[in-house]
Formats: structure tokens, C-alpha cells, sequence
């Protein structure tokens, strides 16, 4: 296997069956890809589509019914290759009457960290993910948003090579989001592996490089964002330092025709709610007082 893959899977197969050894369910069907080292990858598909599925196998949690899949070359039911790995978990299943020290102390003793790189490492995480004010508070009393940066700071208490993230941004808000992708950014940047499963189609599409949509367990699609996404149908022209006239329209209208092409759309781009939005809280912050007095629509930020 090369050393660039991380994660490979080949006829990759899991059925469940039930309390009398009948076949109840295929949830993966001769599943096939891998994931390179050092990419951010996004693993999609509607509710019961396979992915949690997927994760298991890879996790050593579940054993495969044919097929196989490794993990660092290893086989992912050799599950001393999980010291390798962060998981974050779509549901938390960490204890709510620990507080955030605690709990990454907690893990980092489940992984033999020494005390000292346990207590650096903990405190760095604990930063890194904002919680600093909150360190000494249960957990039970932290919102979902809390709770989903104290369980990223638990995935990564290893240093991990390989980040499997389960709907990562869910259950979080705009800012909690935005946050929550530029930290999966950075982990790219620190050389780390990312695997991540969201039904938040936008906030894939923001980070992943790689996808996989899976439906019913059959692997659909596989590819790069960008080229998966690519519309060879049309062609985009973007300007700057310049105001739109009907003139410059009948100018493009006239060059685009000559090429044997049709203008279908002339304008100013929009930015995306998420921008919008995420610059009217930073304003609101700098400016108390701010307050909306345009016409709908018309009012300039
Ligand atoms: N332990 C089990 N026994 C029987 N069937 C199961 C079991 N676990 C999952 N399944 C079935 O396998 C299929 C795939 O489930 P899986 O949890 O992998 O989907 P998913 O893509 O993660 O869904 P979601 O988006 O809802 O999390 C589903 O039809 C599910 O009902």
C-alpha cells in the first residue's frame, strides 16, 4: 500500500443481521476508496445511507461481513491503530459531570499520555477551541455548540494523524460553524488526515477537497469538489474596477456571440448568507448601539 493513503477500502461489505443470524440489512456494498494522506475528505449520503457504517469499519468496531479495509496499512480491526486516529462522534457520549480539564485529562489517560503532556496538551486544546473561560464547568451545563469544542479538543487529545469528524458543524450556529471549518482548515494546514461525514451540503463544499456520495450502500460518486462540481457548460467572466452599462452589455453580448456562445446572464455577484451574516455580528460587536435604519434590501453594511 502507499504511503500516501491513509485509509483504503476494497469490496468493502457489511451486512447486518438479526438476533437469528438472517440477513436484515446490506448497509455497504462493495464499498472502494481511499482517502490520501494529508486530505480533507467528505463522506456523504442521506440518513442510512451507509456512512456511520463505514466509520465503524474503519474504527475496528465493527468487523466487515467481506472485504476489507485498512488504516495506515493496517488492517481497521486491528484497533492499536486507533492511537493514531481522533474521533468525533455525532452524538457526545462524554460525561457530563466532568468539566473540560477533566474530561480531556480523562482521555488523555485512556491513550497513556504522560501526566505533564497530558495536563500541556490539555490546556493548549482547551485554548484552541475557546473554552478557556469555561474549563471548570460540567459539562452538563454547556450548550450543544460547548459541547461539540470540548469533543473536537477530545478528538485531537492524542495528536491524531487521522480526524474522523461526525457532522462536525451540527447543532452548532453561524459563527460556531465558521469556526468549527477553519479549525478543520488548519488541521489540514498541521498535516493532519480529515474524514469527514455532514448532511450541511454548503459547509462540505467550503472544506472538503475529496467526496463520496453513498446511497443505500452503494457508492455513487467519488471525486474532487471542485471538478465534480465544474459546469463545462458555461463559462464565468468576473471583472473588477468597473461599473456595469448597458453599453459593456452589448459589448459582451456582441464578443460572446462572435465565439458562438450566448450571454445568459449579466451582474454583481452576491456574496453567501454565511458572509453576510457573519459580518453583521462582527459589526454589531464593534459598534454597539448599531442598528438597522435603511429601506429592506437597500441598507449598505
Ligand atoms: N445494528 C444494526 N442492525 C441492523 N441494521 C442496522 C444497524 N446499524 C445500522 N443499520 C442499518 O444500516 C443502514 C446504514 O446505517 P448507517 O447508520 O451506517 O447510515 P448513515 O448513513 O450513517 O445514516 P445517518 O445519516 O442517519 O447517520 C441503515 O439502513 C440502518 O438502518
Amino acid at each position: 500500500m502507499s504511503q500516501d493513503l491513509v485509509v483504503q477500502t476494497r469490496n468493502l461489505t457489511k451486512v447486518y443481521r438479526d438476533f437469528w443470524g438472517r440477513k436484515k440489512k446490506i448497509a455497504l456494498n462493495a464499498l472502494d476508496f481511499d482517502i490520501r494522506r494529508g486530505e480533507i475528505f467528505g463522506l456523504l449520503g442521506p440518513n442510512g445511507s451507509g456512512k456511520t457504517t463505514t466509520i465503524k469499519l474503519l474504527l475496528g468496531l465493527l468487523f466487515p461481513t467481506s472485504g476489507e479495509a485498512t488504516v495506515f496499512g493496517e488492517p481497521a480491526g486491528d484497533v492499536k491503530k486507533n492511537e493514531k486516529i481522533g474521533y468525533l462522534p455525532e452524538e457526545s457520549y462524554l460525561y457530563r459531570f466532568l468539566n473540560a480539564e477533566e474530561t480531556l485529562d480523562f482521555y488523555g489517560r485512556l491513550f497513556e499520555i504522560p501526566p505533564d503532556v497530558r495536563r500541556r496538551r490539555a490546556g493548549e486544546l482547551i485554548e484552541m477551541v475557546g473554552l478557556e473561560k469555561d474549563k471548570k464547568r460540567i459539562l452538563r451545563e454547556y450548550s450543544k455548540g460547548m459541547r461539540q469544542r470540548i469533543g473536537l479538543a477530545q478528538a485531537l487529545i492524542n495528536d491524531p494523524e487521522l480526524v474522523i469528524l461526525d457532522e462536525p458543524t451540527s447543532g452548532l450556529d453561524p459563527l460556531g460553524t465558521r469556526w468549527m471549518k477553519d479549525l478543520i482548515l488548519d488541521l489540514k494546514k498541521r498535516g493532519k488526515t480529515v474524514l469527514m461525514c455532514s448532511h450541511r451540503l454548503d459547509d462540505v463544499q467550503d472544506v472538503c477537497e475529496r467526496i463520496a456520495i453513498l446511497y443505500n450502500g452503494d457508492l455513487q460518486t467519488l471525486g474532487n469538489v471542485s471538478t465534480l462540481l465544474e459546469d463545462a457548460a458555461r463559462v464565468e467572466v468576473r471583472a473588477t474596477d468597473l461599473r456595469l452599462t448597458d453599453e459593456i452589455r452589448r459589448d459582451l453580448e456582441q464578443v460572446i456571440a462572435k465565439h458562438g456562445g450566448k450571454l445568459e446572464t449579466v451582474g454583481h455577484p452576491t456574496t453567501t448568507l454565511e458572509d453576510l451574516f457573519l459580518r453583521i455580528v462582527e459589526e454589531s460587536k464593534n459598534r454597539p448601539g448599531r442598528r438597522y435604519t435603511g429601506s429592506e434590501g437597500g441598507g449598505k453594511f
